[in-house]
Formats: C-alpha cells, structure tokens, sequence
C-alpha cells in the first residue's frame, strides 16, 4: 500500500486523514509515529504560511514529500478569532475544552443570526525536491450556547451545521468527512497530488 505522511501531532486530525485517505488506497502516517518529530513554531500570520512551515520543516527532516494541515475556527463576531490561534485560544496547554469555553463566554449574549462561523483548513504538500504546494477549504456554521456531542475534536461540539441540524461532534466521522473544511481542500489538493507525485518519482 502507498503511504503518505502527514505532518501532524493532532489525533483528531490523524484519525480523519487516515479516513480520508484510506478511500483513495493510501496509508497514513503522522508525526505521532515519530517520537522524535519537532515542534515546529507556527509563527505565520496566515493558515498556508503556518501550514507551508509546518510541511517544510518536516518533509526536510525525514527527507520525504510530507501533507501539513493548518487549520482553525473564524467566528464572525469576534472578528475572526481565534484564527490562527485556535489550538492554543485558551494558553499553550492547547486544551479542547479550555478553548472552547473561552469562544462561548466570549460569545455571551450574543444572537443567534450573528453567532455565524466557518472552519478553514489549509493544506501544504511538500518536498525536498519541489516547490511547495497549497490549497484550502472552509465549512460553513453557527457556535451554538453549549457543547453537544461528543465525536470529532476541537470546536466541533460548538460548531452547528444548519443542513444537518446538527453540531460536528454530533455527526459521524464518515459525514463530517464528505462535508468538512478537510475534505474540501484534500479534493481541491485531489489533482495536484497526482502530478507532484510522478514528477516526485522521476525524481
Ligand atoms: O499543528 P498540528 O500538529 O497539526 O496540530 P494542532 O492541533 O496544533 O493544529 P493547528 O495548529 O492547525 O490548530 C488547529 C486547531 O483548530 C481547531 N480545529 C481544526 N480543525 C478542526 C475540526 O475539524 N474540528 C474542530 N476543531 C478543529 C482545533 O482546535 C485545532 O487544535
Ligand atoms: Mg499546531
């Protein structure tokens, strides 16, 4: 089977790209396999640069084309926060919980029509021998007053999906996986990574 390795230390992440990518017929690896792996600073202002940092630094160090994710919650009413910052909302104990009580209390009286939302996934494919690569993807919501559910990671149990009445920690991961802001940019990544891969290979 052909792998692919995925630049990440998120298990939520992990588990959806192993899901996503084993449709296409591909193994996953991720940086939880490799004990050694840096943590790699996301000093970017934006979700492809933070990605793109995250892909280079490690498709360089294992000396292998690797997929970086960057990706994180835009709320309408807090101005875009916590964007770039949202693993770490709350402190760099990057808690789930921690974050996503911050969003709520911030969110405090707050109407329903303004709660509105989107998550945004940013991927960068990169190599040693090639220009990186990126592409993004975003799903649309509303945070709602309380968790629900308890599938998923991160905001999920706060991110409302109105087609399907319900949160993403609600959903399964096999729903979550056609509708999310992952799966539309792994399908926008979809054509690309085809062709850096034979280029990779006559390489
Ligand atoms: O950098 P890596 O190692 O990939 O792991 P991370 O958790 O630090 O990941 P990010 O820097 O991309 O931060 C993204 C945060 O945004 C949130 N997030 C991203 N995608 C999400 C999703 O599908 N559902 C819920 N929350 C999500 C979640 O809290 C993540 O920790
Ligand atoms: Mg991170």
């Amino acid at each position: 089977m052909k792998t692919v390795i995925i630049a990440t230390k998120n298990k939520g992440k992990a588990k959806e790209f192993e899901s996503l990518f084993s449709a296409k017929g591909y193994e996953v690896k991720t940086l939880l396999d490799v004990p050694d792996a840096p943590d790699v600073e996301e000093t970017g202002t934006t979700f492809e640069e933070n990605a793109i940092l995250k892909a280079e630094a490690i498709a360089h160090q294992l000396g292998h084309f690797v997929i970086a994710d960057d990706s994180g919650l835009i709320v309408d009413a807090l101005d875009g926060r916590p964007g770039v910052y949202s693993a770490r909302y709350a402190g760099e104990s990057k808690s789930d919980e921690a974050n996503t009580k911050k969003v709520l209390q911030e969110l405090e009286g707050v109407p329903e029509a303004e709660r509105t939302a989107r998550f945004y996934c940013a991927l960068a494919l990169a190599s040693p021998n090639q220009e990186t690569i990126t592409v993004s993807g975003t799903m649309e919501g509303l945070i709602t007053e309380q968790p629900s559910g308890t599938n998923g990671f991160g905001y999920d149990p706060v991110f409302f999906v109105k087609e399907q009445g319900k949160t993403n920690a609600e959903l399964t991961k096999e729903e979550k996986n056609q509708i999310s802001h992952r799966a539309h940019a792994l399908k926008a990544l979809d054509e690309k990574l085809g062709q850096f891969l034979k280029r990779e290979e006559g390489m």
